[in-house]
C-alpha cells in the first residue's frame, strides 16, 4: 500500500498562518512568552511560526529555543541502538515565562511528558501550553492535549503519520504511511 497525502504544502500554509494568529489573539506582543521547539523535528514547525510571527506581525524579539527530549523519555532504555540526543538551545531562563510548545505530531503524548520534565532545568515557568500541527487523537497514553491543534488525524498504530518539511525533506507535506 502507498503513502497517502493528509496535507499539502498549500493546505500547511493555510494551516500555518492560521496556528500564528491564534498564537497572537493569546499571546499579544510576546512580551512575557517563550517559544520552545522539540527537536528534532518541532524546531521545523516552530521556525515556520516565528517566521510569519515576524513577517505579518512584526514581532522580531520573541525568544525561542530548542529542547532536546531524548534522554527524558520514559522508554529511553529500552532501545537496541545507542541513543543519539539531539542540541538543547534555551538562552534564557523560563522563570515565570509562558512557554509554548512546539511539535509536529501529537502522539501517544509521551515526548511531551519529557518535555514537561527537561524544561524544568531552565526554571519554573508560569504556563506551558502545546501547539501541535497534527494530533493523531484517540491514541494518547497520557492525559495531554494541544492548545493551538493544525489537524486532528485518525490513524491507527501500526500507521506512521509523516511531516515532511522543505528545508530538510524537499517538500512540505503529511503523509499518512502504511506499515
Ligand atoms: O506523542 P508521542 O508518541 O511521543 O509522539 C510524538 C513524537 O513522534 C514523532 O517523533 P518520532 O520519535 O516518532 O520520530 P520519527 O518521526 O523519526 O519516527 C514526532 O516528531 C513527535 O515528536
Amino acid at each position: 500500500m502507498s503513502r497517502k497525502v493528509l496535507l499539502d504544502s498549500n493546505e500547511i500554509n493555510i494551516i500555518l498562518h492560521r496556528l500564528a494568529c491564534q498564537l497572537v489573539e493569546r499571546h499579544t506582543s510576546f512580551e512575557n512568552t517563550v517559544i520552545i521547539g522539540i527537536q528534532p523535528r518541532g524546531v521545523f514547525l516552530a521556525e515556520r511560526i516565528l517566521k510569519i510571527l515576524q513577517e505579518e506581525y512584526g514581532l522580531h524579539d520573541i525568544k525561542s529555543g530548542q529542547l532536546d527530549i531524548t534522554f527524558y523519555r520514559d522508554d529511553f532504555r529500552r532501545g537496541e541502538k545507542p541513543l543519539e540526543a539531539n542540541k538543547t538551545r534555551i538562552d534564557f531562563i523560563v522563570e515565570e515565562k509562558s512557554v509554548v510548545f512546539i511539535d509536529d505530531v501529537l502522539y501517544t503524548g509521551r515526548s511531551i511528558r519529557a518535555a514537561l520534565t527537561a524544561i524544568q532545568s531552565f526554571g519554573r515557568p508560569k504556563e506551558i501550553e502545546l501547539l501541535s500541527l497534527i494530533d493523531r487523537r484517540f491514541s494518547r497514553h497520557l492525559p495531554i492535549q494541544p492548545d493551538y491543534n493544525g489537524r486532528q488525524v485518525d490513524a491507527i498504530n501500526e500507521e506512521k503519520v509523516k511531516v515532511s518539511w522543505k528545508e530538510n525533506d524537499g517538500e512540505d507535506a503529511v503523509y499518512l504511511i502504511p506499515k
